[in-house]
């Protein structure tokens, strides 16, 4: 479950720059920002570029807090005060899947889907199993041991998902991952999401791509210059 209520964040705080390192003027990225989407619920996060998006996701993500409002993000409160530990905790808990992949250069498709497992401290044998276990579902069983560059983008985005997902997080967060790929492997993408939030997680995605949007209808949260304009989380 995620739910935020009159969330308000400015880049350039001094909260922003001490979580991420940059931005140094005071854009208002997100105005009065309310909605709450149920555990299992599936989002598609709308709206023109610079309406603040990926700053949402960020803020979802945990790599800022709220300068005002309310955040809860699986039952935890999140504001101004929470301990570090608290944070790094639900930070485990929350996927996050980007355009451009971000997978680990030199380590193989295997060891990068397993760093969620191993900063867990999981079990070697476990990760093993989990691993070839996720890489079946996103069938990529065969490219274990190939680095990410020997990859095809939508192989690549398959891995990232597989990593976002091992852990079985309560939260999958996606920024505009389908934007580098073609139509067969954005649609294949997507059916993945889809099937992560019927499997009880909390997705949201944000896209530009409207025929997708047209091709897997479900509930829109559109952003404009930092509002949210439309809510469709309490759509059926
Ligand atoms: N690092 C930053 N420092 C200051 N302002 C920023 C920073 N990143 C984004 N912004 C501003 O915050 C606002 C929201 O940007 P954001 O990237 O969240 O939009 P978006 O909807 O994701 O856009 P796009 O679709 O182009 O990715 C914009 O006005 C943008 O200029």
């Amino acid at each position: 479950m995620i739910r935020l209520s009159n969330v308000t964040w400015r880049y350039g705080s001094p909260t922003r720059r001490a979580a991420v390192g940059r931005g140094t003027d005071t854009a208002t990225a997100l105005s009065n920002v309310t909605f709450s989407v149920p555990q299992g619920g599936f989002r598609w996060l709308l709206g023109p570029s610079g309406a603040g998006k990926s700053s949402l996701l960020r803020l979802l993500h945990l790599e800022a807090l709220p300068q005002s409002g309310e955040l809860e993000i699986l039952g935890t409160h999140v504001g101004v005060g929470v301990k570090r530990a608290t944070l790094a905790r639900l930070r485990q808990r929350v996927g996050m899947v980007h355009q451009d992949f971000r997978l680990m250069p030199t380590l193989s498709i295997s060891d990068n889907v397993a760093l969620p497992l191993r900063l867990e401290r999981r079990d070697e044998a476990a990760v093993a199993d989990e691993v070839a276990a996720i890489l079946r579902w996103v069938g990529l069983s065969e490219r274990s041991d190939a680095l990410p560059a020997e990859l095809s983008g939508g192989e690549q985005q398959r891995a990232a998902i597989a990593r976002a997902v091992i852990a079985r997080p309560g939260v999958v967060l996606a920024d505009e991952p389908t934007n580098a790929l073609e139509e067969s492997q954005s649609s294949r993408i997507v059916g993945m999401l889809r099937e992560v939030s019927t499997l009880g997680a909390t997705v949201i995605v944000a896209t530009h791509n409207d025929a997708l949007v047209r091709r897997f209808p479900a509930p829109a949260l559109r952003l404009e210059r930092g509002r949210l304009t439309s809510d469709e989380s309490n759509a059926p």
